[in-house]
């Protein structure tokens, strides 16, 4: 057989059937889904008189309308309400594995997915959510999907496909002090734009990926998304092994052994060709901070608000022209010279253990700046509650945080943790478009760590000054 990439091997393995028109049919091993994308596919599927084919294969969660203060109380806002009370039926009625609102697992569905061992290497993984690239961290298969999609997966348990391009990204270089994951993801970003990947399934390579924790791999693999790509990949290794072993719906004993070695092989043959490569040199990575309404407009934080006259081109001037006007920036600030009012640290790019720990050491002895309003959001509740046996909800408190109950949260206006406008957000989320975070909003996107210290410091400074603590 010819070399072949990993994601050509994972696609094999899910292929039923390949139409002359190059249409593949694929087999879905798991489907996520949650309150916003999935009405319409359970309605579908009721209207046509058909059952579910593998409603066991499904985990389903509320994330995105959730509120995450008080709510034992239950959901003030009716639109909001609605939504999760329209989840909590259709799954009954269907039969679907459902993690209830109160329950210590419920969280984004992308943190989790891997937290339950639902996510495996090897799988195919959908969801109604354009943020599932974040489970290629696993070496799985995954991809965001429409609700009509949802709705094919759920009638058929399989997804007409076309297939994509296979592009390497290899980092070269290991990670500097006072950066990580997400300054990785944004350099990747700046550097190739948000279509830079399009059409294509991003396998991520080099010393620095393979050094990161699992993670930091999800929130490379989350902004797979922002830089175009149909998915992101890393290959299992040990270290996804280890993170795998044990979970609830991981498989155990005799039948992990096996899955184990045939996870083994799922890495690119050294041989593969891929159609297109990208290479980030990390030696000079500094910490990132966008400072437009995209994701690719992102620079270090030792550097300067863009001139819109260094557009390339007029379209280019115009759109950086009014990218500005909306964040209220000037030409030529300093990053460091930027004042916000609030701050999240959460969402399924940073709202994991790690991504609190990085903010904690940090807060740690400090004061939230006043004037600065700052959430931490855990991305689930057993990412709550092992940070409160770390003592890190002490540690956000102390300094002026608020610590909340997990949920999709200020990532992006759909319940109650909304920005006003005007307001200027340093956020770990992977989006800041117009609107984002609430109507007029201004999101800057940064790490845990960048985000931290812009609380304390009630502007954007550079975290490699700050002492960790
Ligand atoms: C609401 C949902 C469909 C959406 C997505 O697809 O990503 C959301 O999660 C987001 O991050 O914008
Ligand atoms: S945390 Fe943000 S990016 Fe992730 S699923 Fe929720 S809304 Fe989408």
């Amino acid at each position: 057989m010819s070399p072949r990439t990993l994601y050509d091997k994972i696609w094999d393995e899910h292929l039923v059937a390949t139409r002359a028109d190059g249409t593949s049919l694929l087999y879905i091993d798991r489907h996520l889904v949650h309150e916003v994308t999935s009405p319409q596919a359970f309605e579908g599927l009721v209207l046509a008189g058909r059952p579910l084919r593998r409603p066991e294969q499904i985990l389903s969660v509320a994330d995105h309308n959730v509120p995450t203060a008080d709510r034992e109380k239950g959901i003030a806002d009716e639109t909001c309400r609605l939504q999760v009370e329209a989840l909590e039926a259709n799954v009954k009625a269907h039969g679907v594995p459902y993690i209830p609102l109160l329950d210590d697992r419920q969280g984004i569905v992308h943190v989790v997915g891997p937290e339950q061992g639902f996510t495996l290497p090897g799988a195919t993984v959908v969801c109604g959510d354009s943020h599932t690239s974040t489970h290629g961290a696993f070496g799985a298969l995954a991809f965001g999907i429409g609700t009509s999609e949802v709705e094919h997966v759920m009638a058929t348990q399989t997804l007409p496909q076309r297939r994509s391009k296979n592009l390497r990204v290899r980092f070269e270089g290991g990670l500097p002090p006072g950066t990580g994951a997400k300054d990785m993801a944004l350099r990747l970003i700046g550097q190739i734009g948000t279509a830079g990947g399009t059409g294509c399934v991003m396998e991520y390579t080099g010393p620095a990926v393979r050094a990161l924790s699992m993670e930091g791999r999800m929130t490379l693999c989350n902004m797979s998304i922002e830089g175009g790509a149909r998915a992101g990949l890393v290959a299992p290794d040990d270290t996804t092994f280890a993170y795998v072993a044990g979970r609830p719906l991981a498989p155990k004993g005799a039948l992990w052994d096996a899955a184990v070695a045939h996870w083994r092989t799922l890495v690119s043959d050294s041989e593969a060709v891929f159609d297109q490569e990208v290479v980030i040199d990390l030696h000079d990575l500094a910490p990132q901070v966008t400072w437009g309404t995209s994701p690719q407009w992102v620079t270090d934080i030792t550097g300067r608000v863009p001139d819109p006259a260094q557009g390339r081109n007029a379209d280019e001037r115009e759109a950086i022209l009014r990218a500005l006007a909306y964040m209220g920036l000037e030409p030529g600030t300093p990053m460091e010279a930027i004042g916000i009012q609030a701050v999240f640290i959460g969402s399924c790019t940073n709202g994991r253990i790690e991504d609190l720990r990085e903010a904690a050491g940090i807060a740690r002895g400090r004061k939230v700046a006043q004037g600065v309003r700052a959430l931490v959001v855990p991305g689930s509740g057993l990412v709550k509650r092992q940070a409160e046996a770390e003592g890190l909800d002490r540690i956000f408190l102390e300094a002026g945080f608020e610590w909340r109950q997990p949920g999709c949260s200020m990532c992006l206006g759909m319940n109650e943790d909304r920005l006003e406008a005007g307001v200027r957000c340093a956020s770990t989320s992977n989006r800041n478009f117009e609107g984002r975070q609430g109507r007029g909003s201004r999101t800057h996107l940064v790490s845990p760590a960048m985000a931290a210290a812009a609380a304390v410091a009630g502007h954007f400074t550079d975290v490699r000054r700050m002492e960790v603590r």
